[in-house]
């Protein structure tokens, strides 16, 4: 009546009212007769999806769902068909290799591809292209290709290190390392996958390629809440401005002139993307798939290790002892800068202490990366979950969770290196690299450069934080990816 008074025709309340019914029945489903109707969770976030996309819109879910495991547990529903692990056994369930006949948990569409035309690439392939993929991709990850590359890798690391002295002034003016972290990482994964850097160090800025990438993580979370409601997603995307949709189109032509230079310097150079081009041919490997491909390693391989390498700074300018003590250990190990290599970097016990604990509270991917539990439903900790349930393990909040690991919220280098005090600490809680077959493929790489990156700061420099980043890791939102900010420290060169 409301409605035929305020104007509206009877065919818009019919509408209105078949609305409100549906949205009805749906949160009575839901919550009382929906298979997973018997776990726990926040009644907004048992009834509809909504409660969820709130929290990721915001960008705080990864921080949100610590204390809805304390509240409810070690499974928690997080929307209707969607169920949070806090127990280490869940990431061998949910992502391990089977060891019985049992398939493998495929990755979630929803999240990884919710829109349906970009391309397929090594992160989002279904399980047997992802294979074939996989396989090829490893030979650019193998030692040989390790060993081969590191004269490139070094040579981005003097930029670094040489911008880092000028630039900053020997310690006068303050530097923001997330950047020039950012900078480096880019660079070298740029020229092992396109054969070229975005030349990010030499120009002291971001390539408008990086820059698109970080505007696009904003953009897939939205894509990522609006998937489930297919109508309004369409809507949406027709009414998307065109310059919008032209903005990707050149995205993409950058990225294909890249990667057509690449081809044109031939197959045998040793970088990430050389078993794919060899292959290209033989699987009929469109331009797309490869283009699809290279720009996923530069994703994965530099904004993944560049936060890392932010935090693992961060932490140690706010805990002055931890500073103190890898600074000993990376001067007293070499006698000249010369000797810090790939080989060399690998024996500092400290250092990798360090990056291990920067890794557990702040891990590079911190949120959940959901996979579809296989048909016929399967135990994940000791718990049945019918097939269909989207299932994920959320790091940030298993690494903070005091059932896992004592003093989650404090650096403690020490408790990688046997200290008794975190003996009960449950370090297969730790997989900041998951495991399994789609576990991270750069794993060394990622470790080498860190390490490498990370002595020749330290060997160089003594760092001081400034003021204005006290806060840098608390102030912090989580779109994907976390989105830094500046994190300015005085860099005063070592004499020798
Ligand atoms: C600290 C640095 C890094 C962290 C924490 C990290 C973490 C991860 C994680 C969690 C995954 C699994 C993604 C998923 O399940 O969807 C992954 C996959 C992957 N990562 Fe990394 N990564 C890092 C550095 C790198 C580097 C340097 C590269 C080199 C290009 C790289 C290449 C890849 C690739 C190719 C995959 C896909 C593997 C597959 O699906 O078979 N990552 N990484």
């Amino acid at each position: 009546m409301a409605l035929l008074s305020l104007g509206l025709g009877p065919s818009l309340l019919l509408l209105f009212v078949g609305f409100t019914s549906y949205t009805l029945l749906h949160i009575i489903y839901n919550l009382f007769l929906h298979p997973l109707r018997h776990f726990p969770g926040p009644l907004f976030m048992r009834a509809t999806r909504l409660g969820h996309i709130r929290l990721l819109l915001r960008g705080t879910l990864p921080f949100d769902v610590l204390p809805l495991h304390r509240r409810y547990g070690p499974v928690v529903r997080l929307a209707p068909n969607e169920l949070a692990f806090c127990d280490p056994q869940a990431w061998r369930d949910i992502m391990g290799h089977r060891t019985d006949k049992s398939e493998e948990f495929e990755k979630y569409l929803g999240f990884y591809r919710p829109v349906d035309d970009l391309p397929v690439d090594i992160v989002n392939a279904k399980r047997e292209e992802h294979g074939l993929l996989r396989r090829t991709m490893a030979h650019g990850f193998s030692d040989r290709s390790m060993r081969e590359q590191q004269p490139l890798i070094k040579s981005y690391v003097d930029v670094l290190i040489q911008k880092l002295g000028t630039i900053g002034e020997g310690g006068k003016e303050k530097m923001d390392l997330a950047a020039w972290y950012n900078y480096t990482t880019f660079d070298v994964i740029g020229d092992l996958a396109f054969g070229e850097g975005f030349g990010c160090l030499e120009g002291g800025d971001y390539h408008p390629w990086v820059k698109a990438i970080f505007q696009l993580a904003r953009v897939g979370v939205v894509f990522q809440s609006l998937v489930h409601f297919p109508w309004v997603f369409k809507i949406i995307m027709a009414l998307i401005p065109k310059s919008l949709m032209e903005e990707r189109e050149k995205h993409y032509q950058m990225t294909l002139v890249k990667l057509k230079k690449r081809m044109e310097g031939g197959k045998d150079r040793s970088d990430l993307i050389e078993g794919l081009l060899k292959k290209a041919d033989e699987w009929g490997l469109t331009l797309q798939k490869l283009q699809a491909n290279s720009a996923i390693l530069i994703i994965g391989g530099s904004e993944t290790t560049a936060t890392l390498l932010s935090g693992v700074t961060f932490l140690l300018m706010t805990n002055p002892d931890a500073l103190k003590k890898l600074t000993a250990e990376i001067r007293g190990a070499f006698k000249s800068e010369d000797e810090i290599d790939f080989m060399s970097v690998s024996n500092l016990p400290y250092m990798l202490a360090c990056l291990d604990e920067a890794l557990r509270m702040y891990p590079p991917v911190p949120t959940g990366l959901p996979r579809v539990v296989t048909k016929g439903g399967a135990s994940i900790a000791g718990h049945y979950v019918p097939g269909g349930t989207v299932v994920a393990v959320h790091q940030w909040a298993m690494y903070h969770n005091e059932e896992h690991f004592k003093k989650p919220f404090e650096f403690h280098p020490e408790r990688w290196l046997g200290d008794p005090e975190f003996a009960d600490d449950h370090k297969d809680a730790f997989q900041p690299f998951h495991l399994g077959p789609r576990n991270c493929l750069g794993r060394n790489l990622a470790y080498i450069e860190m390490r490498l990156i990370l002595a020749r700061v330290l060997w160089n420099f003594d760092l001081r934080m400034d003021e204005d980043s006290a806060d840098w890791m608390s102030k912090q939102r989580i779109y994907n990816l976390w989105e830094k900010g500046s994190l300015n420290a005085y860099l005063t060169p070592v004499a020798r």
